[in-house]
């Protein structure tokens, strides 16, 4: 367990701490012993094609690598889904320090870091734009990062974040496949209804977190940190850390799991 609980958490994230109205909002704790197993979630089926790959840049708030979605090149399907959903992007969010980082925490543990991969549903909608304003619009794949051993899969990834380190900059990232950063298992996850935990914070997403975590070493999280908030124009210089929200209410909602 952390030594650091909830409250003492800093997070500098700046966003509406909660949507008026909003009753399924996220990132959320799972308490594991509330979670409610269900046999009819399936495993989860990805098949990503890593020439689908094209940038990566820093948008302000995280780092994005962003694939081509206007063809169902790189899909997610089974899991919690019903539909079909194509990536279209993937970023982390991470903390100043290993104590802290991610957005979800599970019986109030927290991760230094957690990687999220974003699809849309392009069985209903034809824009990611369309989806994200839908009920059913987006699937997010939420995975644990911990301090460990290096990463070899995600080496080629902090190798170009020098190039992005101020808001806005992009750099041409080709051939990464993202099924590197996925754990060993991913048949044990937890889903539950919820939200982007970045405005618009809107209510579209079927948030699935992964029961296994992946491992990256400390000096790769150090690159994540080396990132700033602010443009090459800006005086004052941010580094870009806590870029997490705080949680949020679970209102009521079910936790299911597809492992007992
Ligand atoms: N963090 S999340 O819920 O996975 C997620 C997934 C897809 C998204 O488009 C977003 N949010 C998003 O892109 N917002 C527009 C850029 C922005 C605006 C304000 C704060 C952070 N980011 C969040
Ligand atoms: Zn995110």
């Amino acid at each position: 367990s952390s030594k650091y609980v909830l409250s003492q958490m800093h997070p500098m994230w700046q966003g509406p701490l909660a949507v008026p109205g909003g009753d399924r909002q996220s990132p959320i704790d799972i308490t594991v012993r509330k979670s409610v197993f269900d046999s009819e979630l399936k495993p989860l089926v990805t098949n990503y094609d890593p020439n689908t790959c094209q940038q990566i840049w820093n948008n302000g708030y995280s780092f994005l690598v962003e694939y081509d979605d206007t063809t169902d090149k790189s899909t997610l399907k089974g899991g919690p889904l019903k539909d079909s959903f194509r990536l279209c992007q993937f970023h982390f969010h991470w903390g100043e320090c290993n104590a802290w980082g991610s957005e979800h925490t599970v019986d109030r543990r927290l991760y230094p870091a957690e990687l999220h991969l974003v699809h849309w549903n392009s069985d209903k909608y034809s824009l990611f734009e369309e989806a994200v304003m839908e009920d059913n619009g987006l699937a997010v794949i939420g995975v644990f990062l911990k301090v460990g051993k290096r990463h070899e899969g995600l080496q080629k990834l902090v190798d170009a974040l020098p190039a992005i380190r101020h808001k806005g900059s992009v750099v041409e990232f080709n051939r990464f496949d993202p099924a590197c950063l996925l754990p060993i298992n991913t048949d044990d996850y937890w889903t539950y209804h919820g939200s982007l935990t970045t405005p618009p914070l809107t209510e579209s997403v079927s948030w699935i977190i992964m029961k296994q975590h992946i491992e990256v070493s400390h000096d790769q999280l150090a690159v994540f940190r080396s990132l700033l908030f602010t443009s090459a124009e800006e005086e004052a210089q941010k580094s870009m850390v806590n870029n997490f929200r705080v949680q949020q209410a679970l209102c009521g909602r079910t936790v299911r799991s597809s492992f007992t």
